[in-house]
């Protein structure tokens, strides 16, 4: 169990929140100015795959110093040092945090109540290796004796989200299958999913860490139907679904053949489990070695996370700055923006991650916190998001911290495209760090021949502030391995601001009320009758509902 240390009552916080005083002047203009040194004192590389420039942020060396001095203060280092050990952090469910052995490629004993995990582990990847590589071979046959082209992954949360990011991002890895992902209780996605399969070519994957969640398991029994439209006996269910699950029985009521299922546990969370069995639907998309090679990734960075000094962790040094702008400056939100096609789901999984983990209000005391907690997370790919909601971080009030990211070789290297985004790129965190001052507006429009007239009634709006903090990521290319490495990078961030703000990340009580009600309200959509249980609004939509549909 971690102990409660509350951020606010150590004696960095405090420094902080003079030092932010005192820095309020703190331009970027001023500080590059300042000191020419500035992106070597505050850039740092991970291996040959990852360049974190992290100069462009409203922090100065003290400013630094003071985040570090909070990490220590708050017991980020013991922190670490419990979850890769397996201590029970996850307090509120009583579970070991272990993603980190699921990657643990140098294979050391990882102990959960006593027992080394590993041999666990290693047997089920063993066994995706074999499942993965008979489906890529061909030589699975489905049961008309066609060999399966088509894997349909049906989850929702983490056990959709990982696997759909990972498979989308390095789709320049494909095998010949092909990967469909239905999350949505909407009938609609497993609908239109469907529309264009074949049965006799479809496999399943049922992805669920508990077995029971109503979305996976209403539209696991519509796909166990669809086929069996087809397959008629139940015997071939056997060669065209498998389960990907902590929980065996429930598996095995649903008529899943045990071989085809694929164990994890419960000290792997639901957000952090694209590293387990929850992964096979990877194994497929890209081959069991390019899984391996993204496992390796991961397990680099747990490396780089458990071993540097804060002062060169990349994890650590995000999470400071992030808290900085959160806790400090007001900042509400965090924008990704990828600058790469392939990772256009990169923000929506991270906003699984970060906001199930960090959306906490109560503190490991149990008591309501005085300072402020997880960030908003959202972010679109660039260049698409510069033309549409840019607009806002370059002028808006809002402050948004944001961090950039792009690979320097693309899978994709067609004419000029690469460049043309990387200039985009570049522009951009330019754009927002020294924007555009008045005497340049104005400079640029008498060069232009306007008028004074003209001059005086646009140059406000042409003003661009700057100051805007942004992270820049620059990734050699995205490969397997270093994906790896920037998920667990963020997976790390995340880690080590739920230390700092004294908040359990690895429980999800948040997502428990939502499911209770709307258990409570299906049977009430299922007759005429009118309504009068809820609130005068619930009991008015559910009646406006249940009229239309008389
Ligand atoms: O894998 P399961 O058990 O079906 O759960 C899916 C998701 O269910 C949600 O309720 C949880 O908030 C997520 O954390 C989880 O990933």
């Amino acid at each position: 169990m971690l102990k409660s240390i509350n951020p606010t009552q150590t004696a960095a916080w405090k420094a902080l929140t003079a030092h932010f005083e005192d820095a309020q002047d703190l331009t970027l203009t001023s500080l590059f100015a300042n000191d020419p040194n500035r992106f070597d004192k505050f850039s740092v590389q991970f291996g040959n795959d990852i360049l974190l420039d992290y100069s462009k942020n409203l922090i100065s060396e003290q400013t630094l110093d003071k985040l570090f001095a909070l990490a220590d203060e708050t017991e980020v280092k013991g922190a670490i040092e419990a979850m890769f050990r397996g201590d029970k952090i996850n307090h509120t469910e009583g579970r070991s945090v272990l993603h980190v052995a699921l990657r643990n490629r140098s294979n050391t004993p990882v102990m959960v109540d006593g027992e080394d995990v590993m041999p666990a582990v290693n047997a089920v990847l063993e066994k995706m290796k074999g499942f993965s590589e008979r489906l890529i071979s061909g030589e699975w046959k489905g049961y008309t004796g066609k060999e399966i082209t088509d894997i349909v992954n049906i989850g929702i949360g983490g056990s959709d989200l990982g696997p759909y990011m990972v498979s989308e991002a390095l789709a320049a890895y494909k095998t010949r299958l092909n990967l469909h992902f239905v999350s949505n209780v909407d009938g609609t996605h497993v609908a239109e999913t469907l529309k264009d399969l074949n049965p006799e070519t479809t496999l399943f994957l049922i992805a669920s860490k508990t077995f029971t969640t109503q979305e996976t398991m209403t539209n696991a029994l519509s796909a166990r139907d669809w086929f069996l439209a087809s397959a008629e006996d139940q015997a071939h269910v056997a060669k065209h679904f498998a389960a990907l699950s902590t929980n065996a029985q429930a598996v095995a009521e649903f008529g899943i053949d045990t071989d085809n299922m694929f164990e994890f546990w419960d000290w792997v969370g639901g957000r952090y489990s694209l590293w387990s069995a929850i992964g096979l639907s990877i194994c497929l998309a890209i081959g069991y070695d390019n899984f391996i090679e993204l496992l390796a990734g991961a397990h680099d960075m747990d490396k780089h996370f458990q071993s540097s000094p804060f002062t060169e962790n990349l994890p650590v040094l995000l999470a400071l700055i992030g808290l900085w702008y959160n806790n400090f400056h007001g900042a509400e939100s965090e924008a990704i923006l990828p600058y790469d096609q392939y990772l256009h789901r990169f923000a929506a999984y991270f906003q699984q991650g970060n906001m199930e983990s960090n959306g906490k209000y109560v503190d490991r005391d149990g008591k309501p916190v005085d300072y402020q907690t997880g960030p908003i997370i959202w972010g679109e790919p660039g260049t698409n998001g510069q033309h549409a909601f840019y607009q806002l971080i370059h002028q808006g009030t809002k402050l948004i911290p944001c961090d950039f990211i792009a690979p320097a070789i693309s899978h994709n290297p067609l004419s000029d495209h690469h460049p043309k985004l990387m200039a985009n790129f570049f522009a951009q965190t330019e754009a927002l760090a020294f924007g555009k001052t008045r005497e340049q507006v104005e400079a640029e429009f008498t060069a232009a021949g306007k008028s004074a007239e003209e001059v005086a009634d646009l140059v406000p709006f042409k003003v661009f502030e700057g100051n805007r903090p942004t992270n820049s990521i620059l990734v050699k290319q995205i490969t397997p391995r270093s994906l790896g490495a920037l998920i667990a990078m963020y997976e790390h961030k995340i880690f080590v601001q739920g230390v700092i703000w004294n908040i359990y990340s690895f429980d999800q009580w948040g997502v428990e009320l939502g499911k209770q009600l709307a258990n409570q309200i299906l049977p009430e959509l299922a007759d005429q009758d009118e309504v009068t249980s809820h609130d005068s609004s619930t009991n008015g939509l559910i009646n406006a509902f249940k009229q239309w549909r008389a």
